[in-house]
């Protein structure tokens, strides 16, 4: 277990209130996400994951609240300017385009790292060649590192699920994100699958020092794997701390084996 705590936050919530209509999907939560750590975000269904991620990147404005990124307090994002913060983010439901190969579709991923015209990428000249020639030098390094050499021509959509989602997690690397959110990232994952995307999780934190943020429904290989956990439960923060401090925690013990809270 690595010791964040004097390290400065990256990502600082701060009393974010989200709501939908009548539903309060988040109450008030506030916890931080340091540099270089592996942050868990867990709850059972409904707990208010999904839009916690949501905030987190950008996509869902909460009616109260404050984020803090890198020091600067974060307004309103469009999205090219949330990738430009060097967010990058796997979805639940892999978005990969399945009839395009491995190679192509974690070549979208550098999209936002383009620095070419549409001109210079059409007629090939100087500029977009040499770009072109990194962007393939990058996609290949995590090709290798992601171990799917043998699929790069493969189309996504033949390709059995555990690999679809390294697939995904290949293109949100290949943004070259200072912070990774990764949602659910082995739901729906047998074993095995699990534990090679957990050896990988671990991998990109520890090789390429990218910080993580990932929400789960499943407490077990999270604890794993994860620095620091925060555990939501209807809308509200019932723990925040070490594998070990959650575990012990009776809220989150009562919050999963169904405890009624009134
Ligand atoms: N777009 C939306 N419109 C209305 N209500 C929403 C919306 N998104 C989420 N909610 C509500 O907010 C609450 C939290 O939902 P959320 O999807 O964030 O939970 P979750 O922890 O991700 O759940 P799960 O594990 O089932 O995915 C739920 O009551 C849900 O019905």
């Amino acid at each position: 277990m690595r010791d964040t705590a004097t390290v400065e936050p990256m990502l600082d919530i701060r009393n974010i209130t989200l709501r939908f209509g009548g539903v309060v999907a988040i109450r008030d939560i506030s916890f931080d996400i340091r540099q270089g750590e592996i942050r868990a975000i867990i709850g059972p269904n409904g707990a208010g994951k999904s839009s916690m991620l949501n905030v987190i990147n950008g996509f869902y404005h909460p009616q109260e609240g404050e984020i803090w990124f890198r020091g600067k307090r974060r307004g309103p994002m469009r999205p090219h300017q949330i990738a430009r913060q060097g967010l990058a983010r796997t979805f639940q439901n892999i978005a990969l385009f399945k009839g395009m190969t491995t190679l192509d579709n974690i070549m979208t991923g550098r999209m936002t790292r383009m620095k070419s015209s549409m001109l210079e990428q059409a007629l090939w000249w100087g500029r977009a060649e040499r770009e072109e020639n990194d962007h393939r030098e990058k996609v290949e390094r995590i090709i290798d590192f992601l171990e799917i050499q043998s699929i790069r021509k493969t189309p996504v959509g033949r390709l059995p699920y555990g690999l679809q989602k390294r697939v995904e997690l290949g293109r949100a690397l290949a943004a070259e994100p200072e912070l990774l959110l990764l949602d659910e990232p082995m739901a729906g994952m047998n074993v095995e699958e699990k534990e090679d995307m957990s050896r990988f999780i671990l991998d990109v934190n520890d090789e390429f020092g990218t910080t993580i943020a990932l929400i789960e429904h499943d407490m077990g290989v999270v604890m794993d794997i994860s620095d620091r956990v925060v555990v939501l439960d209807y809308g509200r923060k019932i723990g925040d701390g070490t594998p070990e401090e959650v575990r012990n925690n009776p809220d989150v013990i009562d919050a999963y084996l169904g405890v009624s809270h009134d």
